[in-house]
């Protein structure tokens, strides 16, 4: 029987956020070091210290590329990174620890339609390395954080896309990330399922967990983010605050339209924050 977890309390912000220093990668040195054209990041440095960053940028921009570094699904060609307690220069965490501790959600989540969605955690949960002892804890707790406590013995063929798409963002939290990592996850999404997405985002950040949310969409950031990294380019065209991004009193709220156009302006005309 499910019983009410133990859910981690909530952390100072001041404990969140990343630093990137002149991240590099170039896709060319794999295939065609000869062809012209740029690297996919061409030296990226930002910092963010906040648990709640949006990552924008247009189309090509190095946003993937960058989720694969900090997923150390593949290398930097240059420069490091540091978050989670981890330091990809060597100077802190061990790369095992780190690699436990990362959650990622793609856009388009799949899983075995005939497997609940509990054994779908269990089964990322197997995969994670988390203690067995840990194992029942962690999925109650991440069915709770994503409102899917009645949903463990579902079978995944059952689900709206909505309900899929908190299975997605469950199956990330169930090694307890430090490091939350999400790929444009309300694409697809009716207003009412973003909105319960959002909310639950909202609730795991405050949890402590840093969260970087790769979107196009100004309405999820808006609601969503404190800080925001733009990439254009394979560069870094800003990193700062939601509010002075936008130039909008701190503390007050951020509408869509003001994120809009201070991203169109950046794009355009290459400011560099
Ligand atoms: N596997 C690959 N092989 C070669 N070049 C690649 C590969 N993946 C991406 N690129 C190139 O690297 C650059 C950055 O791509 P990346 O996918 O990181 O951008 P993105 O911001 O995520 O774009 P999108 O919003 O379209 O997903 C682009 O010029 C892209 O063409």
């Amino acid at each position: 029987m499910l019983t009410t977890p133990a859910v981690s309390k909530p952390v100072d912000d001041a404990e969140q956020g990343f630093v990137l220093r002149d991240l590099t990668y170039d896709y060319r040195r794999l295939r065609a070091p000869r062809r012209r054209g740029r690297p996919a990041l061409g030296g990226v440095s930002a910092r963010a210290s906040s648990s709640a960053v949006a990552l924008l940028g247009p189309n090509g921009a190095g946003k993937s590329t960058l989720f694969r570094i900090l997923s150390t699904s593949t290398s930097a060609s240059g420069g490091s990174f540091a978050v989670a307690g981890y330091d990809s220069a060597g100077s802190a965490g061990s790369l095992a620890e780190y690699r436990r501790r990362i959650g990622v959600v793609p856009q388009r989540f799949r899983a075995p339609h005939g497997y609940t969605c509990r054994e779908v955690l269990a089964y990322v949960a197997w995969l994670r390395q988390v203690p067995r002892a840990a194992v029942a804890d962690n999925i109650a707790e991440a069915l709770v954080l994503t409102g899917l406590a009645e949903y463990g013995e579902r079978k995944i063929g059952t689900l709206s896309g909505g309900t899929l798409q908190r299975v997605a963002l469950a199956q990330a939290l169930v090694s307890r990330p430090r490091l939350l990592l999400l790929d444009e996850p309300t694409v697809g999404l009716d207003p009412a399922q973003r909105e319960s997405f959002l909310a639950n985002l909202g609730e795991v950040r405050r949890r402590g967990t840093t969260t970087l949310l790769a979107t196009h969409l100004v309405e999820d950031v808006a609601v969503f983010a404190h800080e925001v990294v733009v990439l254009n380019e394979g560069r870094c065209a800003y990193a700062g605050r939601l509010a002075s991004f936008a130039e909008t009193a701190d503390g007050q709220p951020v509408p869509g339209a003001a994120i809009s156009a201070a991203y169109q302006r950046i794009i355009e005309t290459g400011a560099d924050g």
